[in-house]
């Protein structure tokens, strides 16, 4: 009947089916919930430079996946009354590729570049110039013969994307003026995220139904709303399409995720550290190895939520359960 074996519902990587988000998407700044300390600081930068006729400072979003980076580049795009071209770090491929990118933007108008951590070395060297002085220094020639001419391009902002500021380089992050963090969300800002997107789906839920998937989504609006709508096809189909509260669990429990939100991997990564490790402390990599997961995942999607509720600790020696999480499956030290 409900074949949920696919991958982890969980998960707060975009799929397909999340392109239908896209209409759950704020539209502006007054529909876009939480992150009130990024949002507070964009709105003075934005008003700034409209009153200055000038052009927004380039922004640098990070925060894990799912939070909102895309949809706020969007709003800020709006508010600036400007045009935002998207791509990613991984597409550009050759400098010439961004060249025509910037060559093709207007005055003001916004490059949003989503995890620009993995933009490629040669590329970013094209960058530098082209934030700072808004021009590019291109090679013409070969060998002796060969020159470099400068080309202005358009006053731009350029927004980037990543999970962590870490993994970029420091000339890269100096370039950036506006340095936002993006937090998980409470369990109230994703109780009016799910009210929300409910309206617009034009689907009845309870409001303690509501705050049952709020308090499952793991901090994020992504997986809020994705849970809200694997809910609302059990409702259709098991109930009379009303999401009640019964509903609700009995459908995260089919979806094997637990009442602190916490899914397979987040359960098996902290059961691991428990009963293979002595509730450690335990290396990122092995822990990785153990439970046969990337590192990248444990770091980026499972332990910021983990480390927010309380389950786990990052020391300088490993990763390390906490008692909370011993309590919570039932684990005597
Ligand atoms: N502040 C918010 N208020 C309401 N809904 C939100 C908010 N932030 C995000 N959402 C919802 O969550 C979805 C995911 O947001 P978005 O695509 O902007 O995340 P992201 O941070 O760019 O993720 P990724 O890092 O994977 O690219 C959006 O489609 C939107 O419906
Ligand atoms: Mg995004």
């Amino acid at each position: 009947m409900f074949d949920i074996n696919q991958d982890r519902l969980i998960d707060s990587s975009l799929k397909i089916e999340d392109e239908s988000e896209v209409s759950l998407r704020p539209r502006n700044i007054s529909e876009y919930i939480g992150q009130t300390n990024a949002v507070n600081q964009l709105n003075i930068f934005i008003e700034a430079a409209k009153k200055r006729n000038e052009t927004l400072d380039h922004v640098l979003l990070y925060g894990p996946p799912g939070l909102g980076k895309t949809t706020l580049s969007h709003i800020i795009a709006s508010e600036m009354g400007v045009d935002i071209k998207v791509t990613s770090g991984p597409a550009i491929e050759r400098a010439g590729d961004l060249a025509a990118l910037l060559t093709n933007l207007k005055d003001k108008d916004i490059l949003f570049i989503d995890e620009i951590h993995r933009i490629n070395r040669n590329v970013e060297e094209v960058l530098y110039p082209a934030m700072e002085d808004y021009c590019l220094d291109i090679i013409i020639g070969k060998g002796p013969s060969a020159r470099s001419i400068r080309l202005d391009i358009p006053k731009f902002t350029l927004i980037g994307a990543t999970t962590r500021t870490g993994m970029l380089t420091s000339p890269l992050r100096d370039r950036f003026g506006v340095i936002l963090n993006l937090d998980l969300y409470s369990v109230e800002q994703l109780l009016e995220i799910v009210t929300r997107s409910a309206k617009i789906l034009d689907v009845p839920i309870n409001n303690d139904a509501a705050i049952e998937i709020a308090r499952r989504s793991r901090g994020t609006p992504r997986i809020a709303n994705r849970l809200l709508k694997r809910v609302r096809d059990y409702a259709q189909v098991i109930g009379d399409g009303k999401i009640t509260l019964k509903i609700a669990k009995e459908s995260l429990l089919v979806f094997e995720v637990d009442e602190e939100g916490l899914d397979k991997v987040d359960q098996r990564l902290l059961q691991s550290i428990i009963k293979n490790f002595a509730g450690g402390p335990v290396g990122l990599d092995t822990l990785a190895a153990s439970i046969g997961e990337d590192k990248e995942t444990i770091e980026e999607v499972c332990e910021p939520f983990l480390i927010q509720k309380g389950f786990l600790n990052r020391t300088p020696r490993g990763r390390v359960a906490t008692d909370f999480a011993y309590k919570h499956f039932n684990y005597k030290r």
